[in-house]
């Protein structure tokens, strides 16, 4: 709760002018039938009608006064909750992109998605509750109680003893009833999570014939939802009905010993009239105390989860470090990771490549290719080994400067709904000639030029009015665009054809010959003509050297090899298959 004061900090005068207004809605809430009943007992027997107009005229202005300072209070609670929610949902996104893959890998994605909804709507609530019935509430219960004294103090014990059975009632059914909640908030998670598997996948879900499958499947969790809510509704729906027993049984009693006293003359009609008002005034000021404690318990388990974030140290720190002096551009020395800090998932890799050198990478499915490309590009820390980009260890570069370095093309990366150049461009404000330029090289311009609007045309979100080959084009368009130092293509030729993928290559060398390319693929015909060809096998180096020096020394490489291209491509340089002899006579 500490960081939700810290962020309302900034609105403490608004919440407390807000807050005071609201106290002098709630006085003339109470005052009112104390104005009653005075007019009752009174005024009216002394038939002065000018006298009851005047108090009539009290009484509606109170009422006003009443209407329009809660109105006033509850906007400026809501306007505070609003701007305190903005500033913590900003503040959390900021933080969650500032966490480091491994620490987004423990929270995980849905986890952390719900912290920055679910959650942050809960204190949103917490808040704008707490300003309309933090105050109100608390004061009508004993401003209630206190008037009721003066007006007679024995009914006021009347309804003093009904209190402790509402109150018990309303903390046994909250107390059940708050975990029962905190349950059906888990089922709705789990319910979003497979509505929103089933939306990005519903093209591969359609095209297996799988949606009657994923109906059950999504039923499953529906019922489950409903089973939670039901129980929680059940349980809290006995409040209610509850609430209004004690509410009638206490209204009774009052009643029948204000009868008895009227009619012995300690007490008057307007008395009882004026009872029965703060009766309810008074229950309703406790059952709104209820509530808040709900929302509290709620808001403040939500503004743990959110603090737990927001307090999480940064986890890949710079320590400034001397620059080596060497003729490599990208060196891994003795490089293993592991995730889970089990099994390595990366074993002892080394190699070194020259400023505008190409690695080709090569292996399995899961052998850990990616993962190489990500300690590259530090979204981890390795855990043995040293990693330098021109002689400076990559966690001696600031973060900010390290991730300039690189144009990268990630396995099912992402376009998004805007037009072609924007998604080119990424918000960098690069020359329209770079963007062109990528645009070319990556042999994207003749599809872009055949769309009647060119550039501005519009993506649907995740670009899927594209083919994939399309897709692929501009990414790597992206990519290039940003004139990175470094460029990955992390299986990114797969949807091109043997033509594109070979010309592909040809203007990378030509245009953009001082970048070092890491290109990883399952295709040798990708990464053929590559400085550098790194076989990997279960995150262990299996080869390393040229297409012609692997193909002498590394058995694996040669069958791969010879899977793909045929006898010819196992034995020597050139290619096997008529479409491999095509798009390497373009490349050579
Ligand atoms: N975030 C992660 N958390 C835990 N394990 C992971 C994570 N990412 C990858 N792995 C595991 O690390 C291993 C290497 O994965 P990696 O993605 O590097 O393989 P890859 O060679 O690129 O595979 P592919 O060719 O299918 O893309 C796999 O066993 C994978 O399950």
């Amino acid at each position: 709760m500490k960081k939700v004061f810290y962020y309302l900090k900034p609105y403490l005068p608004r919440m407390t002018l807000g807050v005071s207004i609201k106290f002098a809605g709630s006085l003339m809430d109470l005052l009112l039938p104390w104005i009653l009943s005075y007019m009752i007992d009174e005024v009216v027997p002394k038939r002065d009608v000018g006298l009851i107009a005047l108090w009539g005229a009290a009484m509606v202005l109170a009422s006003v006064v009443a209407v329009v300072t809660n109105i006033l209070a509850n906007r400026m609670a809501s306007w505070v909750a609003q701007h305190t929610t903005e500033s913590l949902r900003h503040d959390l996104f900021s933080k969650i992109s500032y966490l480091s893959c491994s620490q987004i890998d423990e929270y995980s994605i849905p986890s952390l998605e719900s912290r920055l909804t679910s959650d942050t709507y809960n204190i949103h609530q917490m808040i704008g509750m707490m300003q309309r019935l933090g105050i109100r509430a608390p004061i009508l219960l004993l401003g209630g109680i206190l008037i009721t004294l003066t007006l007679d103090p024995v009914l006021t014990l009347v309804l003093v003893c009904t209190l402790p059975f509402i109150g018990f009632a309303v903390f046994t059914i909250s107390r059940k009833g708050i975990p029962l909640y905190v349950d059906l908030q888990r089922g709705v998670d789990s319910m979003v999570r497979t509505v929103r598997e089933n939306i990005s996948g519903i093209r591969v879900i359609k095209a297996l014939s799988k949606t009657e499958y994923e109906k059950e499947r999504f039923a499953g969790v529906n019922a489950e939802v409903v089973r939670r809510e039901k129980k929680a509704g059940m349980t809290m729906a006995l409040s209610n009905p509850l609430m209004n027993l004690f509410l009638n049984g206490g209204l009774t009693a009052v009643i029948i010993v204000g009868a008895f006293r009227v009619n012995s003359g300690l007490t008057q009609a307007g008395k009882i009239i004026a009872f029965l008002s703060y009766f309810t005034i008074i229950l309703n000021a406790m059952m709104s105390i209820t509530r808040m404690f709900v929302m509290y318990s709620r808001g403040s388990a939500s503004a743990a989860r959110i603090a737990e974030v927001l307090d999480t140290p940064i986890d890949l720190k710079v320590s400034p470090a001397e620059q080596e002096k060497t003729s490599y551009h990208v060196e891994f020395d003795h490089v293993s990771f592991s995730y889970r800090k089990k099994e390595y998932n990366v074993q002892d890799i080394s190699f070194r490549l020259k400023r505008g050198e190409t690695l080709g990478i090569i292996g399995a499915t899961g052998c850990g290719k990616s993962t190489l490309m990500s300690l590259l590009m530090r979204l981890y820390d390795a855990d043995r080994g040293v990693i330098q980009i021109a002689g400076r260890k990559l966690d001696s570069i600031p973060t900010e400067e390290l991730h300039t370095k690189f144009g990268v093309v990630f396995q099912n990366d992402v376009l998004f709904a805007d037009t072609i150049y924007e998604n080119i461009d990424f918000g960098r404000h690069l020359p329209r000639e770079e963007i062109e330029k990528a645009a070319r090289c990556a042999q994207a311009m003749e599809f872009i030029s055949s769309l009647p609007d060119g550039f501005s045309h519009m993506l649907t979100p995740k670009g899927t009015n594209l083919s994939g080959g399309q897709k692929q084009r501009l990414l790597v368009a992206r990519a290039l665009a940003g004139r990175p130092e470094i460029l990955i293509l992390d299986d990114s030729s797969s949807a091109l054809d043997y033509k594109t993928d070979s010309l592909l290559r040809q203007a990378l060398r030509q245009e953009y010959s001082g970048v070092t390319t890491i290109i990883i693929a399952q295709r040798i015909s990708s990464i053929l003509h590559a400085d550098h060809i790194l076989v990997l096998e279960d995150g262990r180096e299996l080869g390393y050297g040229s297409h012609e020096d692997l193909l002498k020394t590394c058995e694996i490489y040669r069958e791969i090899s010879r899977s793909q291209m045929g006898e010819r491509g196992a034995g020597q340089t050139g290619p096997g298959t008529p479409v491999e002899a095509e798009c390497c006579k373009e490349v050579s």
